[in-house]
């Protein structure tokens, strides 16, 4: 069996001309456009690249974009007094920090001090604990990508075996909580799980989020199952730097029914559904009802 590819790209293409379709309601409603702040600490270079891309998409689509580079040397003190600046300002629907912060840096006290109402990265335990509640939060913007992609490729999830290797705060655990909403049978794996192999060659839905390139390898993917890959490695093979996901590609290809390729898959569909959640958080600030794009 070859899988099918499913194109992460084309599907947030489509939800983006979808949201763009919607900004001059809201601007219509609001008199004024749905706002986003980005902020990055220091220089690293992807996410530098990635707060870059999102400033980009917002304004693509018709949003406010306000985006904050701080040096590498800001302090814990210095960083919540613009999240608090950010939170007073009424033109700013959605924050997002983007992470990993330098070292000496305490994210969970940053995302902590975001009003949950501005909350578009789902990291607050306010919306972490609406999202187990299976009440109408923020859901953190990978998973929520993912959940999308899924939904698309699968229709509905019920009932289906899923597992989740990984137990991060921004990925696995609010994916495992999206799943177990949509009625999946849900395994969550770590570094501790024995007999991964095993688990992974059970489930007809592998969601990928370790952060260790092409780890999962093709050969324990049941035949026919849905994978989708969430990390993304920079490696050296044949003298050149390539991107790689978590799962061995080449080898899951060959056996699943269908597949995120990385670079195209779940990447672009986290700068989407970021969109979409800044604009969902916008509707809810100001009373408009929330549009359904799907
Ligand atoms: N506060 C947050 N920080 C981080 C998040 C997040 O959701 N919130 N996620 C990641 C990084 N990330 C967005 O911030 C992100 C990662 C990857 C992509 C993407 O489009 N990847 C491309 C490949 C790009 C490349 O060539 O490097 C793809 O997969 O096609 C977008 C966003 C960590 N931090």
């Amino acid at each position: 069996m070859t899988a099918s590819i499913i194109d992460g790209r084309a599907f947030a293409d489509g939800l983006g001309r979808k949201i763009a379709g919607s900004i001059p309601i809201f601007e219509a409603y609001a008199g004024r456009r749905p706002g986003l702040a980005v902020v990055l600490v220091g220089t690293d270079p992807a996410s530098e690249v990635y707060v870059r891309s999102k400033g980009r998409m917002a304004r693509k689509l018709g949003m406010e974009s306000f985006e904050y580079v701080l040096p590498e040397t800001t302090t814990q003190d210095e960083l919540l007094a613009l999240v608090a600046r950010l939170n007073a300002d009424d033109r700013i629907d959605g924050i997002l920090v983007q992470l990993p912060l330098p070292k000496g840096l305490d994210a969970l006290a940053v995302v902590t001090a975001i009003d949950p109402a501005k909350d578009v990265d789902g990291l607050h335990p306010m919306s972490a604990g609406m999202l187990a509640s299976g009440l109408p939060g923020m859901v953190s913007c990978t998973p929520l990508g993912c959940i999308m992609l899924l939904e698309a490729t699968l229709g509905s999830l019920a009932g289906r075996d899923a597992i989740v290797v990984g137990r991060s705060i921004l990925v696995g655990k609010p994916m495992a909580q999206l799943l177990l909403a949509r009625d999946c049978t849900v395994t969550i794996a770590h570094s501790r799980t024995r007999d991964l192999p095993g688990k992974v060659a059970q489930a007809e839905i592998v969601v990928a989020a370790v952060g260790a390139a092409e780890m999962i390898r093709g050969e324990w993917i049941r035949p026919g199952a849905t994978v989708i890959d969430i990390g993304t490695s920079r490696i050296e093979r044949d003298g050149r730097k390539t991107l790689v996901g978590d799962v061995d590609f080449a080898g899951a290809v060959e056996r699943a029914g269908a597949i995120t390729p990385v670079p195209g898959g779940v990447g672009p569909m986290t700068i989407m559904t970021l969109m979409h959640n800044a604009v969902i958080a916008a509707h809810r600030r100001v009373g408009l009802p929330e549009p359904t794009w799907r």
